[in-house]
């Protein structure tokens, strides 16, 4: 019998195949094909996140892997290398024009992930996030840092970076990765690739005088390449060299070929979509969401049998300064910043706090956002909760103890956290776009409204707290909203198809 180990070294060696093994008593083992997937991300649950990416980071790849051989690579930030275990240096990676050489190391995930560290600390070795500083400011080397990620792509896709292994597709996330479809098709080289834009409004721009420093030939600079009024943009390399585009939702991926959300790039949007090559695929949500099992709530619960659900309110009012109520709980966890429509929900709380409810607040952003939310708590002591700040267990126990949550976004490619509280029993109250729309089931599993106005978005507050006022309706919309499914299963069955067009389009 084969370990793991050796199956992983099997599909290293022809970097095509791989044992399976087969079932009953038969002790032969069959070689078939299983292709080779490098998921290029900037971040990783596992180990640092900055948002949603980080979570489908850990959640897709992982979906994936038993129909494919799928690593990841990611920058060896700190985080990463503090938290991953052993990593063995496996290769040295060469500079090229202003990218500094790296090691490329190999460490494993707890469950058995391989995952591709770029070992380069004068790029990664800093306190803060992936992409800011712990002012918040953007890192002032932020190109030539992801212009390192998408060469090293490039390289292994090619096998100039594993000697054991290269992958027949990567799989790109967003602008940082976005230059790797670049290098590899000013390199002449056909091997598939796919970007998943999870926010088209984080481009990656950058002034036209670093291109020499990121090998970016000049003829790339223009409208049919890398050029975006006047500057060098890795998401639109990313959307014009990529084989295939997918984004989080099928709802955003018509909005983004449109003037109003798609960010000045709706025009190669539309050409991408015309062409067939431009997909919306849901994002799931992973088995540890389970209000049933999660070891972060206070007292667990089901669809059949929500009394736990009080327990984990009270715990969220003690906790957010709020005076202990049984009146409706709502709650916001999110980015502070404008795309999430926390401007609306500070002007909502007076509706909210004029009818009984109570809002508790959990955020980190833009500072005006923060400073604001903390005024609107000192106008409303015991009412209003908020903390600056990030912590997944206080979230799980907002999504578990809430009646509704608030989600305003004037735009939102897929959205994660309607599906938690969905699975959580809390109601969302959101607005009517991208993938908000797709997974919430107006007046079945939450409500929508249609344009981001105040007005709108107080309509549908006061249909929400109608609804809390009748047990029974309350009752049948929370069981509808948790039996939602919202796994990873019919998303990750969607990417195998792209997966296949694309790789039967670069043998055509
Ligand atoms: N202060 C806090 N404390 C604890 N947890 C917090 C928190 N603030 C946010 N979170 C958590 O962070 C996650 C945010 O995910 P979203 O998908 O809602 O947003 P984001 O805009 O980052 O992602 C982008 O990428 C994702 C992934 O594709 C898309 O779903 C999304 O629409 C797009 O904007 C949620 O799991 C939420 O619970």
């Amino acid at each position: 019998m084969l370990d793991s180990s050796q199956l992983d070294s099997v599909s290293g060696v022809s970097a095509l195949a791989h044992a399976e093994l087969l079932s009953g008593s038969q002790a032969s083992v069959s070689i078939k094909r299983r292709q080779s997937i490098l998921f290029v991300t900037s971040e990783i649950a596992d180990y640092i996140k900055a948002g949603g990416l980080g979570e489908v980071s850990a959640a897709l790849p992982r979906a994936l892997r038993h129909h494919y051989d799928v690593r990841i690579l990611i920058p060896g930030y700190r985080q990463v290398l503090s938290q991953i275990g052993d990593v063995e240096e496996i290769a040295r990676l060469p500079a090229s024009f202003g990218i500094p050489a790296c090691g490329l190391g190999r460490g494993t995930t707890q469950d058995g992930l391989t995952v591709y560290v770029l070992l380069c600390p004068e790029l990664y070795d800093r306190e803060g996030s992936p992409y800011v500083d712990s002012f918040g400011a953007d890192w002032s080397d932020n190109d030539i840092r992801f212009a390192r990620l998408g060469l090293a792509a490039a390289d292994i896709a090619c096998g100039n970076g594993d000697p054991l292994w290269r992958a027949d597709l990567l799989h790109l996330n967003d602008w940082p990765s976005g230059l790797a479809s670049a290098y590899l098709a000013w390199r002449g080289q056909r091997i598939p690739t796919i970007l998943t834009i999870h926010n088209l409004a984080y481009q990656g721009n950058f002034d036209r005088g670093r291109l020499s420093h990121l090998g970016i030939p000049d003829a790339a600079f223009q409208i049919n390449g890398v050029e975006f009024h006047g500057k060098l943009s890795f998401l639109k390399a990313g959307i014009y060299y990529s084989s295939h585009i997918t984004t989080v939702s099928s709802t955003y991926a018509q909005e983004i070929t449109q003037p109003e959300f798609g960010c000045g790039l709706d025009g190669l949007l539309r050409t991408r979509a015309e062409e067939g090559c431009l997909d919306g695929i849901i994002n799931g949500i992973d088995a540890s969401w389970d209000p049933s099992t999660d070891p972060y709530l206070v007292s667990r619960f089901s669809a059949e049998n929500f009394r736990g659900k009080r327990a984990n309110a009270n715990n969220v009012r003690r906790n957010f300064g709020l005076e202990l109520s049984s009146g409706p709980l709502f709650a916001v966890v999110s980015r502070l910043v404008h795309q999430k429509g926390v401007d609306l929900a500070i002007s909502a709380a007076e509706t909210i706090v004029s009818q009984g409810g109570q809002i508790a607040v959990i955020g980190q952003g833009e500072p005006r956002f923060e400073a604001e939310l903390r005024a609107l708590s000192s106008r409303h002591p015991g009412s209003v909760g908020v903390k600056i700040g990030y912590d997944e267990g206080d979230a799980r126990r907002m999504y578990a103890g809430s009646d509704f949550l608030l989600m305003p976004s004037r735009f939102e490619p897929c959205g994660l956290s309607q599906m938690y509280a969905q699975r959580f029993g809390s109601l969302p109250i959101a607005h009517k776009t991208g993938g908000l729309a797709d997974t919430i089931e107006d007046g079945v599993t939450g409500f929508l409204f249609g344009e981001p106005s105040l007005n709108r978005f107080k309509d549908a507050i006061r249909r929400g707290l109608e609804t809390f006022r009748s047990r029974s309706r309350l009752t049948t919309m929370r069981r509808a909203a948790m039996n939602r499914p919202h796994g990873w299963d019919r998303s990750a069955s969607r990417y195998q198809e792209v997966y296949e067009r694309a790789c039967q389009a670069a043998l055509a």
